[in-house]
């Protein structure tokens, strides 16, 4: 820290303590440099408001969490932001440039990256072919390539050589030649998140990039996600393990039933009432900002089987509820 400011040195976004929000934070509140300006984005599906996000913004350089009981909207607001889905009214801007009724290609061509819950890597590619579509110019079978094929060679070398190196960094390097349908599935997120990468992204958006995944990978991908920060990207994703959530988020936001209901950092939105109500209906008394009141939450919700937080098989609180039930850990799940 050389200003005194809490600015960090040139470059280094770990270190950077200054205030996310500009004032009190809290739902909608301005950021201090936001890379999202999200103004009225609703979403209906028949009578269901699934996004009604009346103003939000996504802070630079950090991470934030998007959670939000099941149903609360997370996975629309994402497709809405990404180009995948289109609202029935609202605006947002990435990075200062309007966003609204571009393309997902588009999106992902400025630099806005998204992973999805269930990943879409290419089974019937091999890892390193899947790490190569996801560079944002690569030449393809274009006639150029025909026509200026040193040009494009050198391009497709600088591709491979790019998509070797992240796959030594994600440790799945030594399966570059394998079919990613023969990859397991904390695998496939780790290829999944790699392949994003290939674009160069500002914004990397991941949904539920730890649900299925093993516990052995699990601390991997933390690390790769906190490393997004440190490489100076912006990191938004959504999770149900409130655990990891507090581990790794700078900022979190919380849905339900399609609004932005409470905003801030981890411990202090963990304690608010809104996330309260909206997690824990009748389990008022818990404090979710502290691993005390985590088991708490668990031993309370052990007796009670009509309380929802994250679901069944996701998630720290899920796991141990299942451990105590006697069930297998990752039921149903693709494992790592
Ligand atoms: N294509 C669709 N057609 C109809 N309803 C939909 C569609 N997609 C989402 N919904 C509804 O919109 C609401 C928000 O769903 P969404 O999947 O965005 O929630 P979520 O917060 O991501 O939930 P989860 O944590 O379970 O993934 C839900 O009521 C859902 O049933």
């Amino acid at each position: 820290m050389s200003d005194g400011t809490g600015a960090p040195e040139t470059g280094d976004y770990m270190t950077d303590t200054r205030p996310i929000a500009q004032g009190e934070a809290g739902p909608g509140c301005r950021k201090r440099d936001p890379i999202v300006v999200a103004k009225q984005v609703t979403r209906r599906f028949g009578g269901i408001n699934a996004v009604d996000v009346d103003y939000l913004e996504i802070p630079r350089h950090k991470i934030t969490a998007l959670i939000g009981p099941n149903g609360a909207g997370k996975t629309t607001f994402f497709n809405l932001l990404t180009g995948f889905d289109q609202p029935n009214s609202g605006e947002w801007t990435f990075d200062g440039h309007p966003l609204s009724g571009v393309s997902s290609y588009k999106v992902a061509r400025m630099g806005m990256i998204r992973t999805f819950q269930l990943t879409k890597v290419m089974g019937k590619l091999t890892v390193l072919e899947n790490m190569r579509l996801g560079a944002a110019d690569q030449p393809g079978e274009r006639l150029f390539k025909a026509l200026f094929r040193n040009l494009w060679g050198g391009r497709e070398r600088e591709i491979t050589e790019q998509a070797n190196v992240l796959l030594q960094k994600f440790k799945l390097d030594t399966k570059r030649d394998d079919y990613a349908a023969s990859l397991s599935g904390g695998q496939r997120k780790l290829l999944e998140m790699a392949r994003s990468l290939m674009a160069r992204p500002k914004l990397v958006m991941l949904d539920e990039p730890m649900a299925g995944v093993n516990p052995a990978l699990t601390q991997s991908l933390l690390e790769h996600i906190k490393n997004l920060k440190a490489e100076g990207m912006s990191v938004l994703f959504v999770e149900h393990d409130m655990q990891m959530v507090r581990y790794i988020a700078d900022w979190v936001v919380v849905m339900a039933e399609g609004k932005v209901v409470a905003e801030g950092p981890p411990a202090e939105v963990m304690k608010d009432q809104a996330v309260i109500d909206a997690y824990l209906g009748a389990h008022h008394d818990v404090d979710l900002g502290e691993t005390e009141g985590v088991q708490a939450l668990e031993a309370e919700l052990a007796r009670d089987d009509e309380s929802v937080v994250g679901t069944e098989d996701e998630g720290i609180i899920g796991q141990h509820l299942t451990e105590q039930d006697g069930r297998a850990e990752d039921s149903g799940k693709d494992e790592g």
